[in-house]
């Protein structure tokens, strides 16, 4: 890209970019509450897709070792002429790095393949309770922050037992902790136990893969509102202050998932979402997932 097309970009996005609200974290730094996800984006389509969704607005990505895709996510950042401190930018140390030593050398790597000095928020992906080696994992998370060489660290898919053990262990506090949280499975017990520590609970899979966007209850609030039903489920996560992060690969919808500021849910549509809880787990239970 040219410096004129740099320039013109940036330009751009100081006039196009939606007001996203931000959360405060338990040290302070603001977090996007909506950022843009990228599991199961093959490397060589990450580029375009981060493209697309930085070009539409979003300004925080969620990427992983274990996605295969955090060079793709790295070209996009390059490519989009972006002050890097308009971006946050969040990683995940897979289970095969666990432990102290090796999970600095996994965040060195993820920074090696993004392109960057620094990650805005560094999580451990999953606490593989089997192995027990999330402790000391952690204890590298905390040295990386102490250092100053990541702005804020987190955990992902920790249920309250894995947090009350960090806790046991006195130090850092997680800023966030990434679970399955959706109208099919809210998660209500670790978001209360997150709440309680002063944890952000960040929604994967907010839309449940696209489970509920046939339910019922969802068209029919999405048709008073003249909105679509993946709208009205991340307007039901933001008005109950979790920060989400869809994914997709369609830019009609990567727009779409970002319009969604513009209108409210009402208390009684809040609780008619709830009313969707049905055990609907997409994805593996953290206290049996070992990789
Ligand atoms: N920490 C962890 O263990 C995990 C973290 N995550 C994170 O959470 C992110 C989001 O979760 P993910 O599992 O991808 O699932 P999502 O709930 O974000 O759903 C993604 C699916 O929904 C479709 N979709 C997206 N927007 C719309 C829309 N507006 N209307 C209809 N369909 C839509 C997408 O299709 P299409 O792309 O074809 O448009 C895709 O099939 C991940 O990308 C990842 O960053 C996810 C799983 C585990
Ligand atoms: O997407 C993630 O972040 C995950 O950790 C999981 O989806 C995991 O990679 C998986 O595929 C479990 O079956």
């Amino acid at each position: 890209m040219t410096a004129h097309t740099r320039r013109q970009n940036e330009k751009e996005s100081a006039v196009n970019t939606p007001a996203i609200p931000t959360v405060t974290l338990n040290n302070g730094i603001e977090m996007p509450q909506l950022g843009y996800g990228v599991f199961q984006v093959p490397d060589a389509e990450t580029t375009d897709a981060v493209a697309a969704a930085l070009d539409a607005g979003y300004r925080s990505i969620d990427t992983a070792a274990v996605y295969g895709n955090e060079a793709g996510v790295g070209r996009a950042i390059a490519d989009s002429g972006i002050a890097r401190d308009e971006l946050f930018i969040t990683s995940k140390v897979w289970i095969s790095d666990h432990g102290f030593d090796a999970t600095l050398r996994a965040y060195d790597a993820s920074l090696e393949r993004l392109g960057l000095e620094s990650l805005d928020l560094y999580l451990i992906h999953w606490p593989t309770p089997a192995l027990a080696t999330y402790p000391e994992t952690w204890r590298a998370l905390e040295r990386l922050y102490a250092d100053g060489r990541v702005r804020a660290i987190g955990v992902s898919n920790f249920e309250p037992e894995h947090l009350e053990r960090l806790a046991s262990e006195g130090g850092v506090v997680p800023a966030v902790n990434q679970v399955e949280l959706h109208p099919a499975l809210q998660n209500r017990a670790v978001a209360a136990a997150n709440a309680q520590r002063g944890i952000i609970t960040e929604a994967w899979s907010p839309l449940a893969q696209g489970a509920v966007l046939g339910d019922g209850s969802v068209i029919e609030i999405a048709d008073r509102h003249g909105k679509t039903p993946a709208q009205i489920v991340l307007r039901w996560h933001l008005q109950q202050g979790r920060v989400v992060i869809p994914k997709s690969v369609t830019p009609a919808r990567i727009a779409e998932n970002l319009d969604v500021f513009g209108f409210e849910l009402s208390a009684d549509e809040l609780a008619a979402v709830d009313l969707l809880e049905r055990d609907g787990r997409t994805g593996p239970h953290p206290a049996e997932f070992n990789g």
